[in-house]
Protein backbone atom coordinates (compact mmCIF):
# COMPACT_ATOMS: atom_id res chain seq x y z
CA UNK A 1 0.00 0.00 0.00
CA UNK A 2 1.15 3.36 -0.83
CA UNK A 3 0.71 5.92 1.90
CA UNK A 4 0.17 9.64 1.02
CA UNK A 5 -0.01 12.57 3.57
CA UNK A 6 -0.30 16.31 3.80
CA UNK A 7 2.52 18.35 6.00
CA UNK A 8 1.23 21.75 7.64
CA UNK A 9 3.11 24.31 8.51
CA UNK A 10 2.90 27.72 9.52
CA UNK A 11 4.97 30.92 9.57
CA UNK A 12 6.35 32.45 12.63
CA UNK A 13 7.59 35.82 14.07
CA UNK A 14 10.00 35.96 16.64
CA UNK A 15 11.18 37.91 18.96
CA UNK A 16 8.17 39.96 19.19
CA UNK A 17 10.30 42.70 20.29
CA UNK A 18 12.21 41.81 23.70
CA UNK A 19 11.40 38.67 23.71
CA UNK A 20 15.49 37.71 21.22
CA UNK A 21 15.41 33.89 21.27
CA UNK A 22 12.18 33.14 23.37
CA UNK A 23 8.90 34.23 21.93
CA UNK A 24 7.28 33.18 18.58
CA UNK A 25 3.70 33.46 17.16
CA UNK A 26 2.18 31.00 14.39
CA UNK A 27 0.72 32.96 11.82
CA UNK A 28 -1.98 32.35 9.07
CA UNK A 29 0.72 31.47 6.18
CA UNK A 30 2.01 28.09 5.70
CA UNK A 31 4.89 25.65 3.78
CA UNK A 32 2.33 22.56 2.36
CA UNK A 33 4.28 19.23 1.94
CA UNK A 34 2.09 16.51 -0.40
CA UNK A 35 3.91 13.15 0.32
CA UNK A 36 3.75 10.00 -1.17
CA UNK A 37 5.42 6.83 0.26
CA UNK A 38 4.67 4.14 -2.55
CA UNK A 39 5.18 0.32 -1.04
CA UNK A 40 8.70 -0.74 -0.44
CA UNK A 41 9.96 -3.20 -2.87
CA UNK A 42 11.36 -6.11 -1.22
CA UNK A 43 15.47 -5.64 0.16
CA UNK A 44 16.37 -7.82 -3.01
CA UNK A 45 14.60 -5.64 -5.87
CA UNK A 46 16.48 -2.82 -7.76
CA UNK A 47 18.24 0.29 -7.10
CA UNK A 48 16.12 2.22 -5.00
CA UNK A 49 14.99 5.56 -6.32
CA UNK A 50 15.44 8.66 -4.64
CA UNK A 51 12.84 11.43 -3.38
CA UNK A 52 11.82 13.85 -6.53
CA UNK A 53 10.88 17.20 -4.95
CA UNK A 54 9.10 20.05 -6.79
CA UNK A 55 8.06 23.24 -5.64
CA UNK A 56 5.27 25.80 -6.14
CA UNK A 57 4.32 29.31 -4.41
CA UNK A 58 6.71 31.64 -3.34
CA UNK A 59 10.97 31.68 -3.89
CA UNK A 60 10.57 28.06 -5.14
CA UNK A 61 12.72 28.67 -8.66
CA UNK A 62 16.16 28.74 -6.84
CA UNK A 63 15.31 25.40 -4.08
CA UNK A 64 17.95 22.98 -4.68
CA UNK A 65 15.57 19.36 -6.13
CA UNK A 66 18.56 17.17 -4.57
CA UNK A 67 17.57 15.55 -1.70
CA UNK A 68 21.40 15.49 -0.53
CA UNK A 69 21.24 19.36 -0.53
CA UNK A 70 17.45 20.21 -0.29
CA UNK A 71 16.63 21.35 3.39
CA UNK A 72 13.48 19.62 3.88
CA UNK A 73 14.79 16.23 2.97
CA UNK A 74 18.50 16.78 4.53
CA UNK A 75 16.61 17.36 7.92
CA UNK A 76 14.37 14.44 7.40
CA UNK A 77 17.54 11.86 6.58
CA UNK A 78 19.02 13.22 9.12
CA UNK A 79 16.28 11.95 11.55
CA UNK A 80 16.03 8.55 9.47
CA UNK A 81 20.03 8.11 10.45
CA UNK A 82 19.12 8.66 14.07
CA UNK A 83 16.89 6.20 13.92
CA UNK A 84 19.59 3.66 11.76
CA UNK A 85 17.73 3.79 8.47
CA UNK A 86 20.72 5.26 6.13
CA UNK A 87 18.55 5.95 3.15
CA UNK A 88 15.45 7.19 1.96
CA UNK A 89 12.83 5.25 1.39
CA UNK A 90 12.66 4.07 -2.51
CA UNK A 91 10.02 6.44 -4.86
CA UNK A 92 9.08 9.44 -2.51
CA UNK A 93 7.71 12.21 -4.37
CA UNK A 94 7.32 15.48 -2.04
CA UNK A 95 5.35 18.70 -3.55
CA UNK A 96 5.83 21.75 -1.50
CA UNK A 97 3.65 24.60 -1.60
CA UNK A 98 5.46 27.67 -0.18
CA UNK A 99 3.36 30.61 0.88
CA UNK A 100 6.37 32.30 3.48
CA UNK A 101 8.79 34.52 1.55
CA UNK A 102 12.57 33.59 2.22
CA UNK A 103 15.05 35.92 4.54
CA UNK A 104 12.46 38.14 5.26
CA UNK A 105 12.14 37.05 9.15
CA UNK A 106 8.59 35.07 8.70
CA UNK A 107 10.45 31.70 9.91
CA UNK A 108 10.64 29.88 6.36
CA UNK A 109 13.98 28.31 7.97
CA UNK A 110 12.11 27.35 11.32
CA UNK A 111 9.26 25.73 8.98
CA UNK A 112 11.20 23.96 6.86
CA UNK A 113 13.00 22.39 9.78
CA UNK A 114 9.77 21.41 11.02
CA UNK A 115 8.31 20.37 8.31
CA UNK A 116 11.85 18.23 6.87
CA UNK A 117 11.40 16.64 10.43
CA UNK A 118 7.77 16.08 10.65
CA UNK A 119 9.01 14.15 7.05
CA UNK A 120 11.67 12.14 8.17
CA UNK A 121 9.16 10.98 11.09
CA UNK A 122 7.25 9.72 8.15
CA UNK A 123 9.42 8.24 5.96
CA UNK A 124 10.63 6.33 8.67
CA UNK A 125 7.12 5.63 9.96
CA UNK A 126 8.57 6.60 13.44
CA UNK A 127 5.74 7.91 15.48
CA UNK A 128 7.64 10.53 17.42
CA UNK A 129 5.81 12.80 20.54
CA UNK A 130 6.14 16.21 19.79
CA UNK A 131 8.84 16.97 22.57
CA UNK A 132 11.30 14.38 19.97
CA UNK A 133 10.32 16.28 17.07
CA UNK A 134 11.61 19.46 18.81
CA UNK A 135 14.96 17.95 19.99
CA UNK A 136 15.28 17.07 16.33
CA UNK A 137 14.87 20.69 15.22
CA UNK A 138 16.54 22.43 17.64
CA UNK A 139 19.64 19.94 16.50
CA UNK A 140 19.31 22.08 13.26
CA UNK A 141 17.63 25.48 14.18
CA UNK A 142 19.60 25.95 17.11
CA UNK A 143 17.49 29.05 18.74
CA UNK A 144 13.79 27.64 20.03
CA UNK A 145 11.53 30.86 18.88
CA UNK A 146 10.88 30.23 15.09
CA UNK A 147 10.56 25.85 15.30
CA UNK A 148 8.60 25.84 18.41
CA UNK A 149 5.85 28.47 17.24
CA UNK A 150 5.83 26.40 13.79
CA UNK A 151 5.23 23.25 15.99
CA UNK A 152 2.66 23.82 18.33
CA UNK A 153 1.34 27.53 17.07
CA UNK A 154 -0.01 30.48 18.82
CA UNK A 155 2.05 32.54 21.21
CA UNK A 156 4.73 30.91 22.92
CA UNK A 157 7.91 31.17 25.20
CA UNK A 158 10.54 28.70 25.43
CA UNK A 159 13.53 28.17 26.44
CA UNK A 160 16.80 25.48 26.07
CA UNK A 161 17.16 22.96 28.96
CA UNK A 162 20.71 23.05 30.63
CA UNK A 163 22.01 20.03 29.31
CA UNK A 164 24.72 17.88 30.87
CA UNK A 165 28.56 18.47 29.31
CA UNK A 166 28.34 15.04 27.16
CA UNK A 167 24.50 16.55 26.28
CA UNK A 168 26.47 19.72 25.55
CA UNK A 169 29.04 18.61 23.40
CA UNK A 170 26.51 16.38 21.49
CA UNK A 171 24.27 19.92 20.60
CA UNK A 172 27.17 21.85 20.15
CA UNK A 173 28.25 19.68 16.98
CA UNK A 174 28.65 21.53 13.85
CA UNK A 175 25.70 22.03 11.80
CA UNK A 176 27.50 20.47 8.56
CA UNK A 177 27.81 17.51 10.66
CA UNK A 178 24.34 17.25 11.67
CA UNK A 179 23.34 17.79 8.12
CA UNK A 180 25.85 16.74 5.60
CA UNK A 181 25.52 17.79 2.11
CA UNK A 182 26.84 14.07 1.48
CA UNK A 183 25.90 12.30 -2.64
CA UNK A 184 25.58 8.69 -1.77
CA UNK A 185 29.02 7.85 -2.96
CA UNK A 186 30.99 9.89 -0.30
CA UNK A 187 32.41 7.44 1.27
CA UNK A 188 32.34 5.88 4.79
CA UNK A 189 30.63 8.72 6.32
CA UNK A 190 27.68 7.65 4.21
CA UNK A 191 27.17 4.63 6.47
CA UNK A 192 27.65 6.25 10.21
CA UNK A 193 25.51 7.39 12.63
CA UNK A 194 25.13 10.94 12.67
CA UNK A 195 25.57 13.09 16.08
CA UNK A 196 23.17 12.02 18.94
CA UNK A 197 20.56 14.25 19.39
CA UNK A 198 19.79 15.04 23.54
CA UNK A 199 16.35 14.22 24.89
CA UNK A 200 13.66 16.99 25.55
CA UNK A 201 15.83 20.18 25.14
CA UNK A 202 13.38 22.77 24.06
CA UNK A 203 10.53 23.35 26.78
CA UNK A 204 7.89 25.65 26.30
CA UNK A 205 4.55 27.75 27.24
CA UNK A 206 2.03 28.89 25.38
CA UNK A 207 0.28 32.55 26.04
CA UNK A 208 -3.16 33.56 25.89
CA UNK A 209 -3.78 35.68 22.58
CA UNK A 210 -6.84 38.23 22.43
CA UNK A 211 -8.58 37.30 19.41
CA UNK A 212 -8.72 41.06 18.11
CA UNK A 213 -5.15 41.56 17.46
CA UNK A 214 -4.11 40.86 14.01
CA UNK A 215 -0.49 40.96 12.67
CA UNK A 216 0.33 43.63 9.98
CA UNK A 217 3.47 41.86 7.97
CA UNK A 218 5.17 44.67 6.19
CA UNK A 219 7.78 42.72 3.94
CA UNK A 220 10.55 44.48 1.60
CA UNK A 221 11.56 43.01 -1.17
CA UNK A 222 15.08 41.75 -0.18
CA UNK A 223 15.98 39.07 1.90
CA UNK A 224 18.30 39.55 4.96
CA UNK A 225 19.85 35.73 5.54
CA UNK A 226 19.48 35.12 9.52
CA UNK A 227 23.22 33.94 10.27
CA UNK A 228 24.04 37.90 8.62
CA UNK A 229 21.65 39.32 11.35
CA UNK A 230 22.93 37.24 14.49
CA UNK A 231 26.43 38.32 13.26
CA UNK A 232 25.99 42.46 14.30
CA UNK A 233 25.03 41.12 17.84
CA UNK A 234 27.47 41.78 20.43
CA UNK A 235 28.47 38.80 22.87
CA UNK A 236 27.57 40.91 25.41
CA UNK A 237 25.44 43.16 27.07
CA UNK A 238 24.84 45.52 30.10
CA UNK A 239 23.00 45.10 33.14
CA UNK A 240 20.66 47.77 32.38
CA UNK A 241 19.58 46.66 28.94
CA UNK A 242 19.21 43.73 29.85
CA UNK A 243 16.98 44.63 32.80
CA UNK A 244 15.20 47.12 30.16
CA UNK A 245 13.90 43.96 27.78
CA UNK A 246 12.95 41.66 30.43
CA UNK A 247 10.99 44.09 32.29
CA UNK A 248 8.89 44.36 29.27
CA UNK A 249 9.17 40.72 28.13
CA UNK A 250 7.50 39.87 31.51
CA UNK A 251 4.46 42.55 31.00
CA UNK A 252 3.70 41.77 27.46
CA UNK A 253 3.29 37.45 27.89
CA UNK A 254 0.22 38.68 29.93
CA UNK A 255 -0.78 41.77 27.98
CA UNK A 256 -1.43 40.40 24.53
CA UNK A 257 -4.20 38.14 26.59
CA UNK A 258 -6.16 40.94 27.52
CA UNK A 259 -9.02 41.44 26.27
CA UNK A 260 -9.82 44.54 24.98
CA UNK A 261 -6.32 44.94 24.66
CA UNK A 262 -4.11 48.42 26.21
CA UNK A 263 -1.95 49.94 23.74
CA UNK A 264 -0.42 52.14 26.50
CA UNK A 265 1.01 48.92 27.76
CA UNK A 266 1.91 46.90 24.98
CA UNK A 267 3.44 49.84 22.74
CA UNK A 268 6.05 50.39 25.44
CA UNK A 269 5.70 46.56 26.19
CA UNK A 270 7.20 45.40 22.79
CA UNK A 271 10.57 47.59 22.78
CA UNK A 272 13.81 45.72 22.68
CA UNK A 273 17.87 46.77 23.74
CA UNK A 274 19.12 43.73 22.61
CA UNK A 275 18.48 42.76 19.23
CA UNK A 276 16.81 46.32 17.11
CA UNK A 277 19.55 48.73 17.69
CA UNK A 278 21.90 46.53 16.19
CA UNK A 279 20.15 45.82 12.88
CA UNK A 280 19.23 49.11 12.71
CA UNK A 281 22.07 49.19 9.81
CA UNK A 282 20.97 46.36 7.97
CA UNK A 283 17.46 47.28 7.53
CA UNK A 284 16.65 50.79 5.64
CA UNK A 285 14.09 53.00 7.42
CA UNK A 286 14.06 50.63 11.04
CA UNK A 287 14.67 53.54 13.05
CA UNK A 288 12.34 55.85 11.72
CA UNK A 289 9.78 53.20 11.47
CA UNK A 290 9.94 52.36 15.33
CA UNK A 291 10.13 56.02 16.15
CA UNK A 292 7.48 57.55 13.97
CA UNK A 293 4.42 55.34 14.18
CA UNK A 294 2.87 54.80 17.51
CA UNK A 295 -0.73 54.36 18.80
CA UNK A 296 -1.46 58.00 19.01
CA UNK A 297 -0.31 59.06 15.80
CA UNK A 298 -2.11 55.72 14.39
CA UNK A 299 -5.34 53.87 16.68
CA UNK A 300 -5.58 50.66 16.59
CA UNK A 301 -1.71 50.13 16.80
CA UNK A 302 -0.73 48.20 19.72
CA UNK A 303 3.12 47.70 18.99
CA UNK A 304 5.91 47.62 16.74
CA UNK A 305 8.81 45.50 15.78
CA UNK A 306 11.42 43.83 13.73
CA UNK A 307 9.90 40.43 13.05
CA UNK A 308 12.50 37.88 13.60
CA UNK A 309 15.83 38.79 12.30
CA UNK A 310 13.88 41.07 9.73
CA UNK A 311 13.48 42.72 7.41
CA UNK A 312 9.99 42.31 7.80
CA UNK A 313 8.21 44.97 9.79
CA UNK A 314 5.56 43.11 12.66
CA UNK A 315 3.20 45.43 13.70
CA UNK A 316 0.28 44.40 16.19
CA UNK A 317 -3.25 46.23 15.95
CA UNK A 318 -6.69 45.70 16.81
CA UNK A 319 -7.95 47.98 13.37
CA UNK A 320 -6.91 50.54 10.80
CA UNK A 321 -4.65 48.09 9.25
CA UNK A 322 -4.16 49.76 6.45
CA UNK A 323 -3.08 53.38 7.20
CA UNK A 324 -0.65 51.57 9.89
CA UNK A 325 1.10 49.75 6.98
CA UNK A 326 0.44 52.58 4.28
CA UNK A 327 2.97 54.75 6.61
CA UNK A 328 5.70 51.67 6.82
CA UNK A 329 5.37 51.25 3.11
CA UNK A 330 6.23 54.82 2.82
CA UNK A 331 8.86 55.11 5.39
CA UNK A 332 10.02 52.24 3.51
CA UNK A 333 9.93 53.61 -0.15
CA UNK A 334 12.03 56.87 0.84
CA UNK A 335 14.73 54.36 1.11
CA UNK A 336 13.99 53.09 -1.90
CA UNK A 337 12.70 49.89 -0.60
CA UNK A 338 9.35 48.17 -2.22
CA UNK A 339 7.12 46.44 0.56
CA UNK A 340 4.73 43.71 0.18
CA UNK A 341 1.59 43.52 3.07
CA UNK A 342 -0.33 41.44 4.94
CA UNK A 343 -3.03 41.18 7.99
CA UNK A 344 -2.17 37.76 9.07
CA UNK A 345 -4.04 36.18 12.11
CA UNK A 346 -2.54 34.18 14.82
CA UNK A 347 -2.32 29.91 14.02
CA UNK A 348 -3.09 28.66 16.93
CA UNK A 349 -2.95 24.76 15.72
CA UNK A 350 0.64 25.35 14.41
CA UNK A 351 1.70 21.89 12.86
CA UNK A 352 -0.42 19.20 11.69
CA UNK A 353 -0.28 16.30 9.34
CA UNK A 354 -3.23 14.84 7.22
CA UNK A 355 -3.68 11.48 5.64
CA UNK A 356 -4.90 11.67 2.46
CA UNK A 357 -4.97 8.38 0.23
CA UNK A 358 -4.47 5.16 1.12
CA UNK A 359 -4.09 3.27 -2.64
CA UNK A 360 -3.03 -0.57 -2.94
CA UNK A 361 0.33 -0.28 -5.08
N1 LIG B 1 10.66 25.61 2.04
C1 LIG B 1 11.98 25.62 1.99
N2 LIG B 1 12.65 24.65 1.32
C2 LIG B 1 13.98 24.65 1.26
N3 LIG B 1 14.77 25.59 1.82
C3 LIG B 1 14.16 26.58 2.49
C4 LIG B 1 12.76 26.63 2.61
N4 LIG B 1 12.44 27.72 3.36
C5 LIG B 1 13.60 28.32 3.66
N5 LIG B 1 14.64 27.65 3.15
C6 LIG B 1 16.07 28.01 3.27
O1 LIG B 1 16.22 28.89 4.37
C7 LIG B 1 16.77 30.16 3.93
C8 LIG B 1 16.19 31.31 4.73
O2 LIG B 1 16.54 31.13 6.09
P1 LIG B 1 16.84 32.34 7.06
O3 LIG B 1 16.96 31.76 8.42
O4 LIG B 1 17.94 33.18 6.54
O5 LIG B 1 15.53 33.25 6.95
P2 LIG B 1 14.07 33.09 7.55
O6 LIG B 1 13.94 31.77 8.23
O7 LIG B 1 13.11 33.36 6.45
O8 LIG B 1 14.02 34.30 8.58
P3 LIG B 1 13.89 34.33 10.21
O9 LIG B 1 14.66 33.17 10.74
O10 LIG B 1 14.45 35.67 10.61
O11 LIG B 1 12.42 34.25 10.48
C9 LIG B 1 16.39 30.24 2.45
O12 LIG B 1 17.25 31.10 1.74
C10 LIG B 1 16.52 28.78 2.02
O13 LIG B 1 17.87 28.46 1.80
N1 LIG C 1 15.63 35.02 17.41
C1 LIG C 1 16.14 34.92 16.07
C2 LIG C 1 14.99 34.77 15.12
C3 LIG C 1 15.41 34.65 13.68
O1 LIG C 1 15.35 33.35 13.24
C4 LIG C 1 16.92 36.17 15.73
O2 LIG C 1 16.39 37.27 15.94
O3 LIG C 1 18.07 36.07 15.26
Amino acid sequence: MSRSYKIHVPATTANVGPGFDVCGIALSLSLTLAVTIPAQPSASSSTPILPVITYAGLDSSNVPLDPYQNLLTRVALYVLRSHDIHSFPSGVTIHAHNQIPFGRGLGSSGAAVIAGVLLGDLLGNLKLPRSRLLDFALMVERHPDNVTAALVGGFVGSYLKELSPEDTSAASIPLAEVLPEYPPDAGPQWGMDPPRAPRDIGHYVKFGWAKEIKAIAVMPRFELATAKARGVLPETYSRKDMVFNLQRLAVLTTALARSPPDPDLIYEAMKDRIHQPYRMALIPGLPEILSTLTYTSHPGLLGICLSGAGPTILALATHNFDAIAAEIQRIFKKEGVEVDWEVLEVDERGSWVEEITNETS
